[in-house]
């Protein structure tokens, strides 16, 4: 099993746990305004770090965006499958092709 596939059976099995002792269970109980919320502002760090972050910094903030983008994924009950899948369907088409068939 991969990484991100091993972080997702995780996040799932913490999802239940007691709050004071897991920080999905916190977000979670929190409710989905924070969990994007935080997905925001990690988003923002990682974008801070990739113009003036160290290697390791950058690293970091990636490694925090993945974590709270699997955490907001299944909180609207979306499997990571469904976003390799989307990539897959992608796969060796221009990005710009692909940005002009979204606009259409
Ligand atoms: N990968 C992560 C991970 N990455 C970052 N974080 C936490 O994300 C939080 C957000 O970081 P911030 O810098 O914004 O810190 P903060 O200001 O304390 O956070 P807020 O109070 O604003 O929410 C920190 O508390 C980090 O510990 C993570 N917490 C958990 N995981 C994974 O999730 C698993 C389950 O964790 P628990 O739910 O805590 O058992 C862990 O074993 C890990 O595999």
């Amino acid at each position: 099993m991969d990484t991100l596939s091993r972080l997702e059976r995780t996040v799932a099995e913490r999802r239940a746990a007691d709050p004071s002792q897991s920080y999905v269970a916190s977000l979670h109980a929190k409710g989905l305004p924070q969990i994007a919320r935080k997905l925001g502002e990690e988003g923002v760090e990682a974008a801070v770090a990739t113009l003036s972050g160290s290697h390791d910094e950058l690293v970091g903030e990636a490694a925090d965006i993945l974590f709270h983008l699997v955490v907001a994924l299944q909180a609207r009950d979306i499997p990571l499958a469904a976003v390799l899948a989307e990539l897959d369907r992608r796969e060796g088409r221009s990005g710009i092709d692909e940005k002009a068939s979204r606009s259409a």
